[in-house]
């Protein structure tokens, strides 16, 4: 990896009342890439987003952004991030423009119009400047969400679920939104419930539950497991052992010598399968039934899930 822009390192958050809410969680994050959180309710994203912001104090554990301590260094780690919340909390009244140099303003950097106008026109709101935010529908208003994020040039962006209740076709444009960003040299950080969401974008995607960081993979790994097929042979009748030509290759004998279950990879230019079955001919075995089935990162995600929550 790269130089990490963001190192976290064992961090707790033990909320008033007893309920541990991250539990050692430990992740580094390299300058530019886009990392997708993923994870079911309540399983700590936003806890960990929120600690990484310093909104919530952690209970142990630290945080470094760009080489600042978040907590001995606050200032100068907070001025690298920025934070897209999940809620809209943008003043209705005001504009567009003055909404993002307040919020530049609070950051204590100097006014920079040109930069703002770089960002409202990546994000199509350079037209809905002067407008009033109660006046943008629900799209334009999470776009000044992101802009405001931008405002004071942050080198890490946080996006806490950016398309949780929208629609098909502004999830696809918040996507391009955060491709371009990406492609701007931020580094971003998203969290979703969505596994289609992390798919389309993420470089690495990381799987929490019950404020445990599951597994952090890069996502052609994952998809390459997704791309596992598996072909269950049923046979007429059960065998002991697999016979010497069928050895080899990845194949298990199941249920009792009944079933064999030959494991392929769909993006390989040949699965061997015409090859297996010829030899399974040669070997004299007849075959009853076949079927095929795909494991899937909703299947991977799912496991990881239920596995942890039996730990
Ligand atoms: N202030 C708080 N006090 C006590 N418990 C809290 C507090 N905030 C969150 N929790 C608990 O911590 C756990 C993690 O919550 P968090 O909001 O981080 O999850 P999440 O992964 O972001 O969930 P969602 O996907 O629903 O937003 C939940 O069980 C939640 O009830």
């Amino acid at each position: 990896m790269t130089k990490p822009i963001l190192t976290v390192d064992r961090l707790t958050k033990v909320y008033d009342g007893g309920f541990t809410a991250l539990d050692a969680v430990s992740l580094e994050i390299a300058e530019g890439e886009i990392l997708a959180l993923l994870g079911p309710n309540g399983a700590g994203k936003t806890t960990l987003i929120s600690t990484i912001c310093g909104i919530v104090q952690p209970t142990s554990g630290t945080v470094s952004v760009g080489g600042h301590d978040t907590q001995s260094e606050y200032r100068a780690a907070r001025s690298l991030i920025g934070l897209v919340p999940q809620e809209i909390n943008l003043e209705p009244f005001e504009k567009v423009i003055n909404t993002v140099r307040f919020s530049r303003g609070l950051f204590g950097k100097p006014r920079n119009d040109a930069y703002l106008e770089k960002i409202l026109r990546q994000l199509s709101l350079w037209d809905k400047k002067d407008d009033a935010i109660r006046t943008l529908s629900g799209g334009m208003k999470r776009r000044v969400l992101i802009a405001k994020a931008l405002s004071h040039e942050p080198r890490v962006l946080f996006l806490d679920e950016p398309t949780a209740g929208v629609d098909v076709e502004l999830r696809r444009d918040m996507w391009e939104i955060v491709r371009t960003l990406s492609d701007s040299g931020v580094t971003i950080i998203l969290t979703t419930h969505y596994i289609e969401e992390a798919e389309a974008m993420a470089d690495r995607v990381g799987v929490i539950n019950n404020g445990r960081i599951l597994l952090v993979e890069e996502k052609a790994d994952l998809m390459a497991r997704m791309g596992q097929k598996e072909l269950r042979i049923d046979l007429a009748e059960p065998i002991t052992t697999l016979p010497e030509g069928l050895r080899g290759r990845d194949l298990e004998l199941e249920d009792g010598g009944a079933r064999l279950v030959y494991r392929y990879d769909t993006r390989a230019e040949r699965t061997g399968i015409v090859r297996l079955l010829t030899a399974l001919q040669a070997e004299g075995l007849v075959v009853s039934d076949v079927e095929t089935k795909q494991s899937s990162l909703e299947e991977i995600f799912v496991g990881l899930v239920k596995e942890g929550d039996a730990a």
